[in-house]
């Protein structure tokens, strides 16, 4: 461990700010990274190079830190931890390593007794929702950088370390992304409980998820008679659920030629009040904005091979055709894999949405067995579920 790692495993009680805070400014000061891992001191200490590759783990002072704390740390104690993590944050720690048990900084709090809605967890979720908004204005060349070399000596280490977390995570986007076009010329197969796709099994939909899909439909219908739109058929789960509801009109939007000709096999195209959209909603419901004649109590979004930036997009379109006390929702899987990004992702949702004058409100639901062994990967691995309930303010 390095001096600051020793300050980080609270030795010493009560936490006090005279105690800790000076040590720690004064090292950060002097150019110790606060990303500085107990990966990077092993290897330091046994003359090698830090290995480089995406496995390795990166136990940060902040991981040091969490997983010290004290079960019974007290008000005035929480107070100089907070004051503790804004000094790490700001001089360039990071809030999403993983440690060596794989452990996310979040995943630390809540076990050392931290509540999701205590200051310390939210502050690691007011991190994240701020380097993730950072990273959009960076993909979006909104930002220019300033010349490293006119930073203060213990900045460049942090916007150095900044700059390379940024890069990975393009890096890691790039290698991971799913290509729309290729998974809409690619061949899909519907099994007796998922639809995949036929190469490569990815999930594309499951039906482990009915429950959200059954609870997302009473979101969407709010009124006797609806006119709602669901975007993306998949194995039309939560069009079963919106059709229990008798919505006047019923408007499916799919885009994947397979499922459209389950569509056809199975009936929908004849159901009284289903309007089927063939095609990308990005095609389709423009033209639906331009007509100025169809406006939705509900709109549910949930498609496959996109990303937050598509979101981004429907949001325009959502609230051109949401009505007054209309609601929108969608599949919420964004940053599911993790507890803590999962957290993240539902706080930059309620902000993106809130620029439309949109509120997002969320029903935590639970989520059981979840049999992953038909498809390549997991795509949800909380335990829980965020469900999104977004209208006009
Ligand atoms: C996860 S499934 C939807 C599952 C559905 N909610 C259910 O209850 O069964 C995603 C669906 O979105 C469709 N899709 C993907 N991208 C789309 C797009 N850009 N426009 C319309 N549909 C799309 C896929 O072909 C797939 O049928």
């Amino acid at each position: 461990m390095s001096q600051l790692h020793n300050h980080l495993a609270f030795t010493r009680r009560p936490i006090t700010a005279e105690e800790y805070l000076p040590p720690i400014k004064k090292l950060l000061d002097a150019g110790v990274p606060a990303t500085y891992t107990l990966e990077q001191v092993a290897a330091f200490e046994q003359g090698r190079e830090d290995e480089d590759h995406p496995d390795a783990s990166n136990t940060t002072p902040l991981h040091i830190m969490a997983r010290s704390l004290p079960q019974d740390l007290n008000g005035d104690e929480e107070k100089v931890v907070l004051d503790i993590m804004n000094l790490l944050f700001e001089y360039g720690a990071g809030w999403n390593f993983l440690d060596y048990e794989q452990k996310t900084v979040g995943d630390l709090l809540l076990e050392r007794g931290q509540k999701r809605q205590g200051v310390l967890y939210s502050r690691l979720v007011d991190a994240g929702v701020s380097a993730e908004l950072l990273l959009r204005k960076v993909n979006e060349g909104e930002i220019e950088f300033i010349d490293p070399e006119e930073l203060p000596e213990s900045l460049q280490e942090a916007s150095l370390n900044a700059a390379q977390d940024a890069a990975a995570e393009m890096k890691q986007e790039a290698d991971t992304a799913i290509d729309q076009k290729a998974y809409l010329d690619s061949k899909l197969e519907y099994t007796k409980d998922s639809l995949v796709t036929n190469e490569n099994r990815d999930g594309v939909m499951m039906d482990w998820e009915s429950s959200i899909m059954y609870k997302a439909a009473d979101s969407i219908c709010p009124v006797p008679d609806a006119t709602v739109l669901n975007i993306g058929f998949g194995m039309g789960i939560i069009d079963q659920a919106i059709q229990s509801h008798s919505p006047q009109k019923h408007y499916i939007c799919e885009a994947h030629p397979d499922v459209l000709q389950k569509m056809k096999e199975d009936g929908w195209y004849e159901r009284k009040g289903v309007i089927v959209l063939e095609g990308r909603w990005q095609d389709c419901l423009n033209d639906l904005l331009d007509r100025g004649d169809v406006f939705f109590d509900g709109i549910y979004y949930d498609t496959f091979s996109e990303h937050y930036d598509d979101m981004l997009e429907l949001y325009d379109i959502v609230v051109g055709l949401l009505k007054p006390g209309g609601v929108f929702s969608f599949f919420n899987g964004l940053g599911a894999d993790r507890s803590l990004c999962y957290d993240v992702y539902k706080n930059i949702v309620e902000l993106d949405v809130s620029n439309y004058g949109l509120r997002c409100e969320y029903d935590t639901l639970s989520v059981g067995e979840r049999n992953w062994e038909e498809v390549k990967r997991s795509y949800f691995n909380c335990d829980y579920y965020y469900h999104p309930r977004i209208s006009f303010v």
